[in-house]
């Protein structure tokens, strides 16, 4: 059965401002001091779910405040509205819930399923969807309906990191079903008490998702999301040129160009270190072969080929392992389709199946994780890269922390701080022989926002590989004089929104080139964008931004 976020009143109420709801207080309400109550009452909470618990009650009395905290404080709470907090409520949704949010679609709602999306109160407002089916939440598996978390921290994101009215986002969870047993067996699970439906009737579901979406929301772009690695692959090849649609993990798409952004930086720090490789010597190991290690590994491949490398070249610098070692050619027991292109050809086995050999064998300058092996790189491996390189890149890139292949402090420490790093969830600074080291958080978080803005605000039909492509360049050209001192190779997290205007030009600018833009746009509207330099158009994208209300300390004397 659907479940709509309640009645149209219920969502109004989770998605806009109760303010000024406090008149039992005699004098008139100070919400600048209320901000600093609440930031208190969060600091109490005692765990990272309580205080996911906390913010989620938070958003539904008081939205503005929510989002005003969250965009002041981006460094305290996008842990605990993002990962690694998230995959914890995910993992405890059916324990945790309070009330309907969001939209779940069930299979039960199957040859209705536009009817269920016509329940959405904000049908005109709707410009962003997330969409989860909750088959791979993070590195923690196929959680069923519990995902509905991802979709809607994700969307917390474009919120507070792009601007993005709360009105126009829609966060959906699809229930068919899960394979898990904890979640079948569990009394309090909110979903589908059934294994998931088969391919076949997930294709008829999906299909008879996606047009209803866009007979029913024309203007909506849909950010497909945690979908295990087969599904990411095949719906997002299925869809990408029929609807505006894009995958936040798999492919070509926004985690690849996040990496891609971040391996920029880190290759010129390596590169520019005594003895460094030349650039174009940079040999990539990726450990996880699945839709992200595998995403990533093709769009990363964009920084040999901008070096002037073909295609060839471009792909010999990549290797890529599995749960069952180096990938290559005629490897027994044949290869999954999506892990032949990067199938090393110059190797024919035996098999190799342990990391330090691997690292032994190929002698890689970079290290990245997407294998959801917590600990999987050792201090064997980390000494390893050490000695083979004089600032080794390491990417421990697999979310949430629980599962991250190698904590910062430990690379630092083993590393005596030459690592070059970026894990996928954040972690503290370390001090290290008298030096403070900052983490850099290789996260799909840093493009995604200013995509979906620039695909919004262009009215573009498709998200493009090259509109991706470009929000890389842009940001990994982002960093500030200051943030390149400190060494980071991503910007820091308080200038999302400085980051994600400038990529959502780009995005406007290839979507003018390619003509995928301006579906919805008035002609002249189209023509006054095309008209307006970038400087302004970055203005035009700031204005576009939301903010949320700054909440102020009362102006008339209360009287009693
Ligand atoms: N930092 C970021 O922005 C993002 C991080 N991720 C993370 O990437 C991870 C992987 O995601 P998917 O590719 O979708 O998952 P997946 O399950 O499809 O892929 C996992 C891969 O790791 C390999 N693997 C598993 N055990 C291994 C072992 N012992 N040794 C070597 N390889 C092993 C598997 O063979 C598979 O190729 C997840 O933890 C996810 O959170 C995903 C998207 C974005
Ligand atoms: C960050 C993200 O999208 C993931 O780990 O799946
Ligand atoms: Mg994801």
């Amino acid at each position: 059965m659907a479940q709509a976020s309640g009645d149209k009143k219920g969502v109004a109420g989770s998605r806009q401002a109760s303010q000024g709801e406090l008149g039992y207080f005699k004098t008139q309400f100070d919400r600048a001091t209320h901000a600093q109550r609440t930031l208190q009452q969060l600091r109490y909470q005692s765990t990272p779910l309580d205080k996911y618990v906390f913010l989620s009650g938070l958003k539904a009395r008081d939205p503005k405040l929510f989002y005003h905290l969250l965009s002041q404080n981006l460094a305290e709470f996008t842990p605990l509205v993002y990962t690694p907090t998230i995959g914890a409520a995910c993992q405890n949704y059916s324990k945790i819930y309070h009330r309907p949010e969001g939209l779940v679609i069930s299979y039960k709602d199957k040859g209705r399923i536009k009817n269920v999306l016509e329940s959405w109160p904000f049908k005109d407002e709707a410009r962003i969807a997330v969409v989860t089916d909750g088959s791979r939440i993070l590195g923690l598996g196929d959680l069923g309906v519990n995902g509905l978390p991802i979709s809607l921290g994700k969307l917390d994101l474009y919120i507070a990191g792009a601007g993005i009215r709360p009105l126009s986002t829609l966060p959906i969870c699809l229930d068919v079903g899960t394979n898990t047993e904890v979640h079948l067996n569990d009394p309090l699970y909110l979903g589908l008490r059934q294994t998931r439906i088969s391919p076949n009737e997930m294709n008829e579901f999906m299909h008879e998702f996606m047009q209803a979406m866009r007979e029913v929301f024309p203007k909506l772009l849909v950010q497909f999301e945690d979908f295990s690695t087969d599904n990411a692959f095949y719906y997002l090849d299925l869809f990408k040129n029929r609807y505006r649609c894009f995958n936040d993990d798999a492919s070509i798409q926004g985690t690849g160009s996040v990496i891609l952004a971040g391996f920029h930086n880190a290759a010129d720090i390596a590169s520019s270190a005594p003895q460094g490789p030349d650039p174009r010597d940079h040999k990539i190991l990726f450990y996880g072969a699945g839709s992200a290690g595998i995403g990533v590994a093709k769009q990363v491949m964009s920084y040999f080929l901008n070096l002037g490398m073909s295609e060839e070249e471009a792909k010999a610098r990549i290797w890529t392992v599995d749960s069952k070692g180096l990938i290559y050619d005629g490897r027994p027991g044949g290869l999954y389709k999506h892990k032949e292109y990067f199938a090393r050809k110059d190797y024919s086995g035996p098999p190799i199946k342990s990391l330090l050999q691997i690292i032994d064998y190929v002698k890689p300058t970079a290290l990245l994780g997407l294998s959801t092996q917590k600990g999987a790189f050792t201090s064997a491996i980390v000494g390893r890269m050490t000695e083979l390189n004089p600032r080794p890149i390491i990417f421990p890139l697999s979310n949430p922390s629980s599962l991250c292949e190698l904590e910062f402090a430990d690379a630092v420490n083993w590393s005596k701080g030459k690592v070059v790093y970026a894990s996928g969830s954040p972690y503290d600074s370390v001090e290290f022989e008298g030096k403070t080291y900052e983490p850099g958080q290789g996260n799909n978080m840093y493009v995604f926002p200013g995509i979906g803005l620039g695909a919004i605000l262009s009215s573009a039909t498709r998200v493009t590989g090259k509109m991706i492509e470009r929000a890389a360049t842009s940001l990994a050209g982002s960093l500030t004089e200051e943030e390149k001192e400190a060494g980071l190779i991503y910007p820091r997290l308080a200038r999302i929104r400085e980051v994600s205007a400038e990529i959502a030009v780009v995005v406007i600018r290839q979507a003018q080139e390619e003509r995928t833009g301006f579906l919805f746009q008035d002609v002249d509207g189209a023509k006054r964008l095309r008209d307006l330099d970038d400087a302004g158009l970055l203005s035009y994208v700031r204005d576009k931004m939301w903010n949320p209300p700054q909440p102020t300390a009362p102006t008339v004397p209360s009287k009693l």
